[in-house]
């Protein structure tokens, strides 16, 4: 049984989290399957369904605002980067599912730029990616998607994360027992349906739109859309009555596929050429460093080995304490308010280590003298006629 994530992402209020309710529900009943489900909302009050990992357990939203001084967003990105720090031993855990699940589901901050444009965002994606087959699932509100020009800023939205994440993309048309997503599938397909819907809106709204300028730049991107189109597939689903599930569900299934034969092999060309050119560029980072320590050819080939040695025994923090707890702690149960779910949670990081993700000499006692080590195995010995200068200079 091979994993595969699938990463709900949407703009506030799309509707994501009753999706994530419905479709783990879904999951369950039609399926007789039970997904592995990860919350990343830190500022989520209220989740409405058993999840397995949450970034709550690790990380209280209200103190990172508190400790940092920060707003709402920024708390949500710091939130979003601490827990980013711990990513490894997330992806270690859930690779131990893989017999007994086989869908992850990842419900992400509805402030979507938070999430989509974050470094934190961009690593808890990459993270997934590279290790199981990730879909993304793109979650539109369609009522409020019925005026052509919210939905070709949705539809831009989509595309730049498509480009971004270079994941395959579902886009997910919610709420479709208020408003079918027919239309959108037509302006989807048919250019000239599309142009007629802005000059229609055009009309309607001349008084306010003066100008055509936005209509023009509208209809210039919908022919560059025409391409981000043809790489999705597109489903209608309502979260309230389950309507649509099995079609999203078969669109999983295809877009694993579609993973496995292109996606795949382009993300490890991309990776390769990425490791590449960062071993150039340390290459020429080292050189230029044994250049300035006046070290020449001979020494720097040493210094090289010695440096390469040095760094296969570097470990991430997140190894060093693994070897401690293998990322299993107890979950603190008191503190929030959806109790029913807590019994299955998994993961939460260690409480020395919450919050600040310090790192202190208590939690990692041999760090210092790691660094210690290597300081001096790396630093240039002062000359005698230096170290004297320096007594002299104290000595004053
Ligand atoms: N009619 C209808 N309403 C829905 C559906 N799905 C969600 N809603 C409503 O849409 C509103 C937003 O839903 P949420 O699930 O909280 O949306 P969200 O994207 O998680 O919101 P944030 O996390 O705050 O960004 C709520 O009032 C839901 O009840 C649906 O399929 N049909």
């Amino acid at each position: 049984m091979t994993l595969s994530t699938i990463i709900c992402i949407g703009m506030a209020g799309s509707g994501k989290t009753t999706f994530m309710q419905r479709l783990n529900s879904y999951f369950r009943s039609s399926k007789k399957e039970v997904p592995y489900v990860i919350n990343l909302d830190p500022a989520v009050l209220i989740v409405p369904y058993g999840c397995n990992i949450d970034i709550r357990d690790s990380i209280k939203y209200n103190k990172v605002m508190e400790t940092y001084g920060l707003g709402p967003n920024g708390a949500i990105v710091t939130s979003l980067n601490l827990f980013s720090t711990k990513i490894d031993q997330v992806i270690k855990l859930v690779e131990t599912k893989n017999d007994k699940y086989e869908h992850v589901i990842i419900d992400t901050p509805g402030q979507i730029e938070c999430f989509v444009w974050s470094a934190s965002g961009a690593i808890i994606t990459e993270s997934f990616a590279s290790t199981f087959p990730t879909v993304i699932a793109y979650i539109i509100d369609t009522p409020r998607n019925t005026n052509p020009t919210t939905f070709m800023s949705n539809m831009l939205y989509a595309c730049s994360i498509l480009y971004k994440t270079k994941l395959p993309m579902i886009i997910v048309f919610n709420k479709t027992d208020v408003k079918k997503e027919d239309f959108a599938r037509e302006w989807m397909t048919d250019f000239e349906a599309f142009q007629t819907a802005i000059m229609n809106d055009q009309e309607s709204n001349e008084s306010a739109n003066g100008s055509g300028y936005m209509n023009s730049l509208i209809n210039s991107m919908s022919l560059m859309l025409e391409e981000f189109y043809s790489q999705l597939d597109v489903v209608g689903v309502s979260s309230y009555t389950g309507d649509g599930f099995d079609s999203f569900l078969k669109a999983v299934d295809d877009k694993v596929i579609e993973y496995e034969t292109y996606y795949k092999q382009e993300r490890e060309r991309i990776l390769r050429e990425k490791e590449a050119k960062e071993k150039k560029r340390k290459e020429k980072s080292l050189s230029g460093l044994m250049k300035d320590l006046g070290l020449n050819d001979k020494s720097s080939g040493d210094s090289k080995k010695q440096e390469n040695n040095n760094n296969s025994e570097v470990e991430v923090i997140s190894d060093i304490e693994e070897d401690e707890n293998d990322g299993f702690v107890e979950p603190d149960i008191e503190e929030t308010t959806d109790n029913e779910f807590k019994s299955q949670r998994e993961y939460t990081f260690p409480e020395n280590d919450r919050l600040e993700g310090e790192i202190t000499d208590k939690s990692y006692p041999d760090l210092q003298k790691r660094y210690q080590a290597a300081f001096e195995s790396q630093a240039k010995p002062a000359s005698s006629s230096v170290a004297e200068d320096i007594a002299k200079y104290i000595r004053q």
